[in-house]
């Protein structure tokens, strides 16, 4: 189900983080936010996550994403991960995923002792190539493992949408290729989101990228589409050149 994002509004004390964003994001399509430091791409997610307090609208099920409480937001379908993973480091791999997939159990069936691996995360530990580690503490994980133990508990908890921060900052080359595998696999049926930084893995990966700069969408299109776009050019460029002001210590 489409996810449609309306003149989404958030401010922190008076500074505008989101500015007016309007945003359709669809199922079926590997969609890539991109934008360069503090453009507001975490922001963004976090008003969509009842993290970060928004005006405007952002429709999904018929419900309004920016009215509802985080955990209703989760039971809808809406899913997200962080930055850093946020597994839980002493239980197995099985046992976070057992617990993610709780989020749609009925309080008094937690109670219940369970028996076995359902075959719904069996499939998923297949899934994110977990299987072989399932019974390991999450904390032996490697980073990239982490992150798609996170991933998996998002699909154990039958996120329609997927909203992912960085997955693949601080991954391995390999990681990174096997994350991208991973994705792929995943969105057909789903709305996934991906913020990203690194240009050639959105290159190789995205069906559709926005640009966000300074809280607004100033491009969106293929990632060929956007290399070629002038405003995107000048924002990433003008970037740069802060960058090397910043480090070598010269005037502009
Ligand atoms: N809780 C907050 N209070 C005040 N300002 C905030 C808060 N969260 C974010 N900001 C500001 O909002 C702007 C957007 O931040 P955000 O983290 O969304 O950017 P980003 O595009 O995700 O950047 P990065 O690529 O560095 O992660 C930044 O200027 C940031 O300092």
């Amino acid at each position: 189900m489409t996810l449609t994002v309306s003149d989404l509004r958030v401010e922190f004390d008076g500074f505008v983080a989101i500015d007016g964003v309007s945003l359709t994001l669809e199922p079926g399509r590997l969609h890539f936010l991109i934008g360069p430091n503090g453009a507001g791409k975490t922001t963004l997610v976090d008003a969509l996550t009842g993290l970060a307090h928004g005006s405007g609208e952002a429709r999904y099920r018929t419900r309004d994403l920016l009215t509802l409480a985080s955990h209703k937001i989760t039971r809808l379908g809406v899913g997200r991960t962080f930055q850093t993973a946020t597994v839980f480091e002493e239980l197995s791999v099985l046992q976070n995923l057992d617990i993610a997939a709780g989020v749609h159990r009925a309080r008094w069936r937690l109670m219940l002792p369970r028996r076995g691996m359902s075959e719904q995360v069996a499939e998923v530990l297949e899934t994110v190539g977990l299987t072989e580690l399932a019974e390991r503490p999450a904390g032996v994980l490697s980073h990239g493992q982490k992150q798609w133990l996170e991933i998996g508990m998002l699909l154990v908890q039958d996120s329609s949408v997927m909203l992912l921060d960085e997955p693949v900052a601080g991954m391995s080359a390999e990681e990174r290729e096997a994350t991208g595998e991973l994705l792929r696999r995943i969105s057909p049926e789903r709305t996934v989101v991906v913020i990203e930084h690194d240009m050639d893995f959105v290159r190789r990966f995205a069906d559709v990228v926005t640009v966000l700069h300074a809280g607004k969408v100033i491009a969106e299109g293929t990632a060929a589409e956007i290399r070629e776009d002038a405003e995107v050019q000048r924002v990433y460029l003008g970037d740069t050149v802060a960058a090397v002001t910043e480090t070598t210590g010269e005037d502009a």
